[in-house]
């Protein structure tokens, strides 16, 4: 945030860079207002008293108010806030940087709600969820500000006492004036020290302690453990690099953008301030504010899309399929060999792989089905495909692209060894994608695991049933847990004989040679692990690679 935007938010006074009369007359002004109360004579900074900061600012700062509208549909209604925020920073008529404000504000409270709830609940004379739900919402916005945020604390809490009495009422902003002025008793790190020691000789925190530090549920801290430690991170490394990750989760992420092959054109977008991806062809980092804007964007031939889901689409289209591959009978090898070839997106909801691999398929000849059971997710996927040409929602099968509505376990049945390609990229907790959904860590529960591993299991084993021999398959996780990536992949080749798991780290790096540098390589088990037979797997990292935490794996089905 600029300094006028920080001052202009904060009620401090700004700067008019005129000698003289114009600065008595805005300080005359100021006194009219009531607001240099406390103000020295040495015309130094200004000071606010300690007593009634509601009285001060009667109606809501609007980026504050877009933020807390978000978080009180987050928690009413159990919404998303990057589907809410959008809206609310456009019906408050946000200018960019009152926009980034917003953001901020939001994401940052609803990520470190652990170490925010941590500190409120020293702070309140009951539990926190004997709170009102609203109340609760002002409190972390107003902990983000005071120690999140370089917000002067003045100003948060002002602020966001004005906006409790404006949106709440005047008895709720007592308590929300009293709770905060506890919380700035101390600084971020002295609360640190106190809800969260480390051992002050061998610097390890328990994971009660990480949890907090690093705001995430101790549950998620565990599994991230377990999976680093199966990939076989350096042991001695392990809670630094562990330490890394729950920090990499905690920060915004870089927009990612990728332009649709043979339909996007990056030139506009870069000249427009975006940075060449440094990972994927034909990718670009936009830190710059509303993607939207951009060129292409709104026409859907540049998308904004994580890195490295681009990646795990890019490397399933590079795979050789058919009798050429493996020597397999059938499939695109035999009488169909020159039958274009037929790819199944099978979970597409709601359509950011679809799209790529549509423009792929569209550049080789081949043809896309697009699967999602949700009726309002299919209908993201047809906005999402609308960019590439020569498909429909209802069209036949082919066209260049087409979308089945419904569940992706019947198709095994209803349509057999008919795919030459299969993206099967499954639901799952998304715990790889902590940074982009800022609530779902509070929201995810360890017996969420359950029923995710087992529909897994169903697609996989649904879609080899339709997969040609010879024909090739992705497995994809937004999530590193253990129980969704190499355990199962693990199953999958016990249950599927003619199932063979392919080098999935040699495709990821075809297509993006950036991972073969030092310290770039996708993570898999060792060999000589417990997990050895999903040794050929890949797994990205935030804090490694700057994208979500991707899991992959590539097979091929050898026979039936
Ligand atoms: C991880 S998301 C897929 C993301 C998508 N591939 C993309 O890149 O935008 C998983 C999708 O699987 C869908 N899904 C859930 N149950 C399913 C089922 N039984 N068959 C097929 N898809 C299912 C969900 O609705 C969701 O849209």
């Amino acid at each position: 945030m600029s300094e006028q935007g920080k001052s202009r938010r904060s009620g401090q006074p700004e700067k008019s860079g005129q000698p003289g009369r114009p600065e008595r007359r805005n300080e005359q002004r100021r006194n009219e207002q009531g607001r240099t109360r406390n103000r020295g004579t040495s015309g130094g900074p200004r000071q606010y008293s300690a007593s009634a900061p509601s009285q001060r600012r009667r109606s809501a700062d609007p980026p504050r108010l877009a933020a807390f509208e978000t978080l009180t549909a987050v928690s009413r209604d159990d919404a998303y806030a990057n589907l809410v925020l959008p809206g609310r920073i456009a019906a408050h008529r946000l200018d960019k940087r009152d926009a980034g404000f917003a953001t901020e504000l939001t994401y940052g409270a609803l990520r470190g709600q652990g170490f925010y709830d941590a500190v409120l609940a020293t702070c309140v004379d009951r539990p926190l969820d004997q709170l009102d739900r609203p109340v609760l919402d002002a409190l972390r916005l107003g902990a983000h500000q005071l120690l999140g945020m370089r917000v002067p604390s003045h100003a948060a809490l002002d602020s966001t006492v004005s906006l409790v009495r404006n949106q709440i009422g005047t008895g709720p902003s007592g308590l929300v004036n009293a709770v905060l002025r506890k919380v700035t008793a101390q600084d971020r790190e002295a609360w640190l020290d106190q809800l969260a020691p480390v051992d002050e000789q061998t610097g390890a925190a328990s994971d009660a302690a990480l949890a907090i530090r690093h705001s995430h549920p101790q549950w998620i801290i565990r599994a991230l453990r377990q999976s680093l430690a199966n990939h076989g991170r350096p042991a001695d490394g392990r809670t630094a690099e562990l330490e890394a990750l729950l920090e990499a989760d905690n920060a915004a992420p870089v927009v990612n953008l990728v332009a649709l092959p043979g339909l996007g054109d990056l030139r506009p977008v870069l000249e427009a301030g975006a940075e060449p991806g440094p990972l994927a062809p034909g990718s670009a980092l936009y830190r710059d504010g509303d993607a939207g804007r951009l060129p292409g964007v709104k026409e859907g031939t540049i998308r904004v899309q994580d890195v490295g889901s681009q990646l795990t689409a890019r490397a399933l289209a590079v795979v050789p399929v058919g009798r050429t591959a493996t020597g397999a009978q059938g499939g695109s090898g035999d009488a169909d060999a020159d039958a274009p070839e037929r790819w199944l997106d099978l979970c597409a909801g709601p359509g950011g792989k679809a799209a790529l691999l549509a423009a792929l398929a569209r550049e080789q000849g081949a043809t896309l089905l697009a699967n999602e059971p949700a009726e309002h997710r299919a209908r993201l996927v047809e906005n999402a495909l609308a960019a590439v040409p020569g498909g429909a929602r209802g069209a036949d099968a082919g066209s260049t692209w087409s979308i089945r509505c419904g569940d992706g376990r019947d198709l095994g049945t209803e349509q057999p060894e008919s795919f030459d390609r299969i993206l099967v990229d499954a639901p799952c907790t998304g715990l790889g994608a902590l940074r982009r959904r800022p609530e779902s860590r509070w929201r995810r529960q360890p017996s969420d695991l359950g029923p995710l591993t087992e529909l897994q299991r169903q697609l996989l084993d649904s879609a080899v049933e339709s997969l040609k021999p010879g024909g090739v398959l992705g497995y994809v996780t937004c999530s590193p847990h253990p129980a969704e990536t190499v355990f199962q992949v693990q199953d999958v080749l016990k249950r599927h004989a003619g199932l063979e798991l392919l080098d999935t780290t040699g495709y990821l790096t075809a297509v993006a040679p950036a991972l073969k540098d030092a310290g770039s390589e996708p993570t898999a088990p060792p060999a000589d692990s417990g997990a050895n037979s999903a040794g050929n797997t890949s797994q990205l990292w935030p804090h490694l690679h700057a994208t979500d935490a991707m899991f992959m794996a590539l097979f091929r089905k050898v026979e039936s």
